[in-house]
């Protein structure tokens, strides 16, 4: 009998709220299914950081064409990492908090039919961004959300309740930085470097961003007046934050950002610092394969 080809699923135990159980039950349902689909499949929970990318890595040097990887923002993008400019398509499970990446691309939230489209889909190319070593496939930025982001990683607790409330004491705690972005001075509340769309939960930060066309959309949010908090807010999860006057957008391929001092920075929500506060951002054309 000829050899089956593999398909791999790497499961993050912590990832989102759903509990352990529900997990092992996600990994059987995969082996089921993928079994009676003519593959011969393996599944591995991640025991540490990093662990989901050298298992991808291994998968590429194996020659597997299908990995799933089953967690949230932070899974999926250590597995893509290990991916990027192979043959090995990635396969999205999205069980996290944001799930940006997923619904960018119209992935189904229900775990059970992510897993279909990953075993039935078909490879599509998209695009993936660095910030400085980082690799992201989702967004990355500095300002607010790379604050929030560290405030939130401090957090006993995940999911969208905790985020909302870090996010709402962060926003009284924070101050707007000044950054020299390719040679010109700006102070912004935020500044996003997006390859897809949304940051998770569809709170869309680049409503334009296409993760396919060999760009990023560089989004600035200049300080506002804290009244027109909520009507930002409104218009981030209407899909509408590129007609606020307080927003700018443009299509670039890379840009040099500096700050003083240590700068924070998120790369798909993973709080980061930079300790000479310079960011090289660049884009990586057509580098990643995503089952759809
Ligand atoms: N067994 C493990 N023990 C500790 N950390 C792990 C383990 N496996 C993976 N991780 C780490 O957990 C991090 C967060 O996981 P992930 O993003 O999947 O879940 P999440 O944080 O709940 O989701 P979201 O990013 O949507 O909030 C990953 O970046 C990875 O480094």
């Amino acid at each position: 009998m000829a050899n089956l080809p593999a398909v791999l699923a790497f499961i993050n135990p912590l990832s989102g709220t759903i509990s352990l159980n529900q997990k092992t039950r996600l990994r059987d349902t995969f082996l089921q299914r993928a079994e009676a689909l003519g593959y011969a499949p393996e599944a591995v929970f991640t025991e540490r950081p990093g662990h989901a990318t050298e298992l991808a890595a291994e998968a590429v040097r194996r020659g597997v064409s299908r990995v799933l990887a089953i967690g949230g923002d932070g899974t999926i993008n250590e597995t893509a990492q290990a991916l990027r400019r192979s043959a090995t398509a990635l396969g999205i499970v999205p069980i996290g908090s944001g799930n940006g990446l997923a619904r960018h691309l119209g992935i189904p939230l229900i775990p059970l039919k992510a897993i279909e489209r990953a075993l039935n889909g078909r490879p599509v190319v998209i695009d993936s961004g660095e910030i400085n070593q980082h690799p992201f496939f989702c967004t990355a930025g500095l300002g607010f959300e790379a604050y929030v982001a560290h405030v939130f990683a401090q957090q006993p607790v995940r999911g969208l309740s905790t985020y909302v409330q870090t996010a709402f004491r962060a926003f009284w705690a924070y101050r707007p930085t000044q950054y020299v972005i390719d040679g010109q001075e700006r102070t912004l509340f935020s500044l996003t470097f997006a390859n897809a769309g949304q940051f998770g939960n569809n709170a869309w930060m680049a409503p334009t961003a296409n993760i396919a066309d060999g760009r990023l959309e560089q989004c600035e949010l200049r300080p506002f007046p804290a009244q027109l908090a909520g009507v930002l807010a409104w218009r981030l999860f209407n899909k509408t934050l590129n007609r606020s006057a307080y927003w700018q957008g443009r299509s670039v391929t890379k840009a040099i950002v500096q700050a003083e001092g240590p700068l924070l920075i998120h790369a798909d929500g993973e709080p980061l610092t930079l300790p000479d506060g310079r960011a090289e951002v660049r884009v990586l054309p057509g580098s990643l394969l995503v089952l759809l």
